[in-house]
């Protein structure tokens, strides 16, 4: 068991920042990888759980801190499960608006009973750049693909996921249920038991 009072969290989204403090509580204070750099490193891997180690090995080294990574995405059925690690750069780097708007196009005829999709998340964590054991936790988050965007919390693709449990979209959900719930929350959960920190 690792005993961590100090992480860096290897991710330059602001969103996925809130929601993994907000989950920690206090216990742990995350320190964010952009008040050491603003340069992203290139996710190359073919995998959520590559790209996690990338990114964490990344921070560390800049950091000298332990470093967690957070990498997630949406996997929708119809798509064979694009645009799943792909997911922040679906519309070529022109960010949230652009990706929603085009998944809502590809998807424009496709009827309800198709339109399942999850949202992924692996979290890596690493002692240190070159730490042989990362852990890695992973969550899923069933739900399917609106055909507009609703709500305003949130980030990302929350706006068109339709969360079958409360009946609303993922953009609808107060911060505190959507960490309740989500799969940066189940993934969270299992990081949080493997640390000792519940
Ligand atoms: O809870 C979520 N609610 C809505 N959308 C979400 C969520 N979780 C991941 N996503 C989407 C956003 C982005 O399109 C992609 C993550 O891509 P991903 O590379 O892991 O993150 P990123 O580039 O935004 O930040 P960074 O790599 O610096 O951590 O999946
Ligand atoms: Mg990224």
């Amino acid at each position: 068991m690792m005993n961590i009072q100090q992480l860096v969290l290897a991710s330059h989204n602001a969103g996925k920042l809130k929601e993994l403090q907000a989950m920690l509580g206090d216990t742990v204070q995350l320190r964010s990888i952009g008040e050491f750099s603003s340069v992203e490193p290139e996710e190359t891997g073919l995998s959520f759980v590559e790209n996690a180690i990338l990114k964490a090995r990344n921070a560390a080294r800049i950091s000298g801190l332990p470093a967690l990574a957070d990498d997630s995405g949406l996997a929708v059925d119809f798509l064979g499960g694009a645009p799943g690690i792909y997911s922040a750069r679906y519309a070529d780097g022109q960010g949230d608006a652009a990706n929603n708007a085009k998944l809502l196009e590809v998807l424009k005829d496709v009827p309800d009973a198709e339109r399942g999709a999850q949202f992924v998340c692996v979290l890596a964590l690493v002692r240190h750049a070159d730490d042989p054991l990362p852990i890695l936790c992973e969550g899923l988050w069933h739900g399917r693909i609106l055909h507009q965007a609703s709500g305003a919390h949130g980030f990302g693709y929350d706006p068109l996921f339709w969360v079958p449990e409360r009946d609303c979209s993922s953009a609808e959900l107060s911060p505190a249920d959507k960490n309740q719930i989500s799969h940066r929350a189940r993934a969270m959960s299992l990081l949080r038991q493997r640390l000792g920190l519940q």
